[in-house]
């Protein structure tokens, strides 16, 4: 392959492409960050490693991922690094490392493709806890734990931690730019959604990630590796799946799995705690409870093997049901976990954290408790926040930032029917209508009758939203549908005539009006509103293909083409949640939105 083409696609080397003193031998994966290769040292073939290259010139976050691997989070368990380098250019080039090339893997698929005994995966979690807590001790935090990261070589049945790019250490610089450092939602813990709900206003304020958010995304991939179903649905709207994390509480693992030795499917659940000081306080502390069950007296349910298989197919495994309402019962705040009531709720569940969450929730938590109390007006439909067809096989696409190289190069362009969240325009000249304060306070009234003290939402208004990257898969699917560079018109409502809407901020939908590229004319773009003072900025994460249904990921924002600015300016009216905005408006591709 030339150098030119590599060094115009370092996430696509081909095999024999050389990087460094390193010759590929092909492809292990692509992540957000990086692409890493299997290669062969030229000076020794047929030794194996993996080089992980940067697709990103700005060495800081490979630097501190080899950092962190070669210092202070050196363990058995963690990949090893061997070397590095820049490429092409020895000086200016793209960073890479190059380490051991683990082979084997990713938790959840091991679980599947081996169907192991209990036993085993109890020691593979155990490890992975005892890694953490030595690590903890250290001062490093992981900070992206899930499955895809754990990778586990069949032959040995040990655990591997790969993937420190979102790590951290006590004492080093945050390269965070966003209030939660990079991660994968349906792995975040309650307490960092919780401060991002209340903290989305702010967003120079940075998570204090600590050692119970590792401990919690370990609980979520052993709820994975032992029923076959996340504890909540990656596949949910972000919103959804959001509320769902803080608010309700995942069935017990063996209420999914019969078969999980109940000593086990306690010390998952209590990894999952809502609270972090329910949680097993150190990795070692986990290491105890996860292994409890197999030194007592009840160890022989550890040897029975994960899944039923399907008989007449040997190692096809049959995956536990997922139950239509998994979430029947709230989670009241500061109760263990362990101890979940069965009564249905009552007004009073919506306590003190109801009041303050109401109050000073971001959006998408507003907007998903508004829809639930205005589709059903009691608090009891908050009990139902499953996904609106059901609870998807664990083996639909889980949405990580990783792609995984197995796949066709279209992979992310998958159809994926799915209930889109309705625009949230109204028709003008109406005034803003319903008025989301007036909703939220009779809410908020509601649970201040329940004895609660609260205060008024502060109106104020809104910084612009943060800078975030374009993901990857985003990039590729843009590039594929030949929208990589273009702007073009959208309508909020292309059922009005008229030229001005009300829109609320939230979750909404767009529409394309003429087909650009591969994207047909009327096409649905969902994503999120900002209603600032002067604009409204829009950004758009989904393309929905009009007539055939297919969806693909996506950066897309709301542009304004008179002045060449992000966002569109207000009309007259609206007010801190509803703004007034001219129907037609221009939307662009980008590779980064902006602040
Ligand atoms: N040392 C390794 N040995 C074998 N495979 C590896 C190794 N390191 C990474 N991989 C594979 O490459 C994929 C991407 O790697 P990695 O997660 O480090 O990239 P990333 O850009 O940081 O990803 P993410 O977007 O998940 O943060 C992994 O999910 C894994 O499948």
């Amino acid at each position: 392959m030339s150098l030119e083409g590599s060094q115009v696609f370092p996430a696509a080397l081909q095999p024999g492409a050389v990087v460094g003193r390193w010759r590929v031998l092909g492809t292990l994966g692509v992540g957000g960050y990086g692409a890493v290769y299997r290669v062969e040292p030229l000076d020794a073939p047929g030794r194996s490693f993996a080089l992980k290259l940067s697709l990103h010139p700005d060495p800081a976050r490979a630097l501190r991922e080899m950092a962190l691997l070669l210092d202070r989070a050196w363990h058995p368990n963690v990949v090893r690094v061997h070397a590095s380098g820049r490429w092409p250019d020895p000086v200016e080039g793209l960073p890479y490392f190059v380490m051991d090339c683990v082979e084997g893997m990713a938790l959840h698929a091991w679980a599947e493709a081996f169907n192991p005994t209990f036993r085993q995966v109890a020691m593979v979690g155990g490890s992975v806890a005892m890694t953490l807590g030595v690590l903890h001790a250290r001062g490093v935090l992981h900070r992206d734990l899930k499955p895809e990261h754990i990778l586990i070589r069949p032959r040995e049945q040990v655990p591997v931690l790969i993937d420190f790019g979102a790590g951290d250490q006590t004492g080093a610089a945050t390269l965070t730019t966003t209030t939660l450092p990079p991660g994968t939602l349906h792995l975040r813990s309650p307490e960092a959604i919780r401060f991002q709900q209340l903290h989305w206003r702010q967003p120079e304020l940075r998570y204090p990630y600590n050692a119970a958010d590792d401990l919690y995304a370990l609980g979520v991939c052993l709820y994975r590796a032992v029923t076959g179903h996340y504890p909540f649905p990656p596949e949910q709207e972000p919103e959804l799946l959001a509320v769902a994390i803080t608010e309700r509480l995942p069935p017990a693992p063996r209420d999914i799995n019969p078969q999980v030795p109940e000593s086990l499917s306690r010390a998952v659940l209590r990894l999952l705690a809502k609270e972090p000081e329910q949680r097993p306080s150190t990795g070692e502390a986990a290491h105890a409870e996860l292994m409890r069950g197999l030194l007592s007296g009840g160890s022989a349910a550890f040897e029975a093997h994960l899944f039923d298989e399907i008989p007449g197919t040997p190692k096809q495994i049959r995956r536990p049901a997922w139950p239509a309402q998994p979430y029947l019962k709230p989670a009241p705040r500061a109760a263990p976990v362990v101890e979940s009531p069965r009564r249905r709720p009552a007004w009073g569940w919506l306590g003190v954290a109801g009041c303050l969450g109401l109050l000073l929730a971001g959006p998408g938590t507003w907007e998903v408790l508004l829809r639930g109390w205005t589709r059903h007006t009691t608090p009891e439909v908050l009990e139902t926040v499953s996904a609106p067809g059901g609870h998807k096989l664990a083996s639909a696409p889980d949405r990580p930032h990783s792609v995984p190289v197995a796949a066709p190069a279209t992979a992310a362009l998958v159809v994926a029917p799915k209930e889109e969240p309705a625009p949230v325009t109204t028709k003008p000249p109406a005034p803003p209508s319903p008025k989301p304060g007036r909703t939220l306070k009779t809410a908020t009234i509601a649970s201040c009758m329940a004895g609660m003290a609260c205060a008024s939402a502060p109106l104020v208004d809104r910084p612009t939203p943060p800078a975030e990257d374009c993901p990857q898969d985003a990039r590729a699917a843009m590039s594929a549908l030949k929208i990589d560079t273009i702007q073009w018109a959208a309508k909020f409502d292309p059922t009005t005539r008229s030229d001005f809407v009300t829109v609320r901020e939230g979750r909404t939908a767009v529409y394309t009006v003429g087909s650009e590229g591969r994207v047909r004319h009327g096409s649905m773009l969902t994503g999120t509103l900002y209603v600032g003072a002067k604009r409204v900025y829009g950004r758009f994460t989904q393309l929905r293909q009009n007539k055939t249904g297919e969806t693909f990921p996506v950066c897309i924002e709301l542009w304004f083409l008179d002045d060449m600015t992000r966002g569109v300016p207000r009309s007259e009216g609206g007010d801190e949640n509803t703004a007034v905005v001219p129907n037609m408006m221009s939307v662009r591709s980008i590779w980064r939105y902006d602040e």
